[in-house]
């Protein structure tokens, strides 16, 4: 997959070979909604011998839009480069840059300048609600029409519902807000996950209540609340049990950023340096402030006998709630 960061420029001369079906949106989550358009771009693009464009804004495009607030994201943009190189069939990802110029960019320049001169669109496939232009002026039927007057194949996806509702990014967000981890799966078709290199911590853990791995929270995303989650931690491909405390660690006076800690089952490497993967599958508790580490090490002890009974075997050991495995 080939990744290209771009912006508005004066320069409107084509900067591919190949003609292309585009897919746009902010696409945050690649939730299933979005995969149902993915997979008709995909298709297009066999059938017409076209290069498969993912067109995606950065920051959000409401973070421009002064009625809209700015949208604490699910994932980073590094995560959505991974999710997207290993669904496959994606030549290219083009993360292109939202910023004034683009907020004010008529409808129709970008539909002639962006789409159809630079970006070479052969095809574009799009979603219900999808807008575009200055003030969202553009809806899909302009885009329809515009297609139609250049030979450009559109579709319009339809929308994808879940129990009555669209799925959205919006939706999956508040989920995730609320500690609903299985319902938030269902939509995004994956369980939702932590990625990150491994930092180091106190240390405190593994000499006197259970050793962690600590990954760094960005402030640009959103998580869930604070708390103990039963988690599965992916390393070097292999997936394993664990449990993942989101919080402050209030009992041994931690400090005022969140951190994430996760507790690997009948593990005992060193995992420093390495990037990890940590699927948080079902909120169980608060984070809690224990007047004595005892105290909070018989919780923690407690956390992980109930970890370990959610991935017996019979529960379906580590493909309990796994959905699709896309990582
Ligand atoms: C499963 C689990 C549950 C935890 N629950 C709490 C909690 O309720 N309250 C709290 O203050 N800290 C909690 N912690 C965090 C511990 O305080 C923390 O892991 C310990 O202080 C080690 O920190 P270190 O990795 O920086 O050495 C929990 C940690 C784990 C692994
Ligand atoms: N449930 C869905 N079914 C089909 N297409 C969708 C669905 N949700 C979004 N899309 C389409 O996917 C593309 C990217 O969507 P985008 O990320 O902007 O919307 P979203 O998921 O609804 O996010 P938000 O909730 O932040 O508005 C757009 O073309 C959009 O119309």
């Amino acid at each position: 997959m080939l990744y290209i960061e771009d912006k508005v420029d004066v320069e409107t001369h084509p900067i591919l070979e190949r003609k292309t079906v585009i897919t746009l949106g902010n696409f945050d989550g690649i939730h299933l909604g979005h995969r149902q358009l993915l997979d008709q771009a995909i298709q297009i693009a066999k059938d017409r011998d076209l290069a498969t464009l993912f067109f995606t804004f950065s920051p959000h495009s409401n973070s421009l839009i002064p009625s809209k607030p700015k949208p604490r994201l699910l994932y980073t943009l590094q995560q959505k480069i991974h999710l997207l190189e290993e669904y496959g069939n994606i030549d290219i990802f083009l993360n292109f840059c939202f910023d004034e110029t683009l907020r004010e960019m008529p409808a129709a320049q970008f539909f002639y300048d962006i789409l159809l001169r630079r970006y070479q669109a052969a095809a574009i496939v799009v979603g219900d609600g999808f807008r575009f232009g200055c003030g969202g002026a553009g809806d899909t039927e302009l885009l329809a029409r515009y297609c139609h007057k250049e030979g450009v194949y559109f579709v319009k996806a339809p929308c994808l519902y879940w129990e009555g509702e669209p799925v959205s990014s919006t939706r999956i967000r508040r989920l995730i807000e609320h500690g609903r981890m299985p319902e938030a799966m269902k939509l995004l078709g994956r369980p939702y996950y932590l990625e990150g290199v491994v930092e180091k911590g106190k240390q405190l853990g593994g000499k006197r209540l259970a050793p962690t791995v600590n990954i760094a929270l960005s402030s640009d995303l959103l998580y869930p609340p604070n708390g103990v989650y039963i988690s599965r931690t992916h390393v070097d491909g292999r997936a394993y049990a664990s449990v993942t405390n989101l919080g402050r660690n209030p009992t041994i006076g931690g400090g005022e950023t969140p951190r994430a800690e996760t507790h690997i089952l009948d593990y005992d490497e060193d995992l420093y340096g390495k990037c990890l993967c940590v699927d948080l599958l079902e909120y169980t508790r608060p984070e809690i402030q224990f007047d004595t580490l005892d105290e909070l090490k018989s919780q923690i002890t407690k956390d992980i006998e109930n970890t370990r009974r959610y991935f017996e075997p019979e529960q379906g050991g580590l493909d309990h709630h796994a959905l699709h495995g896309t990582k």
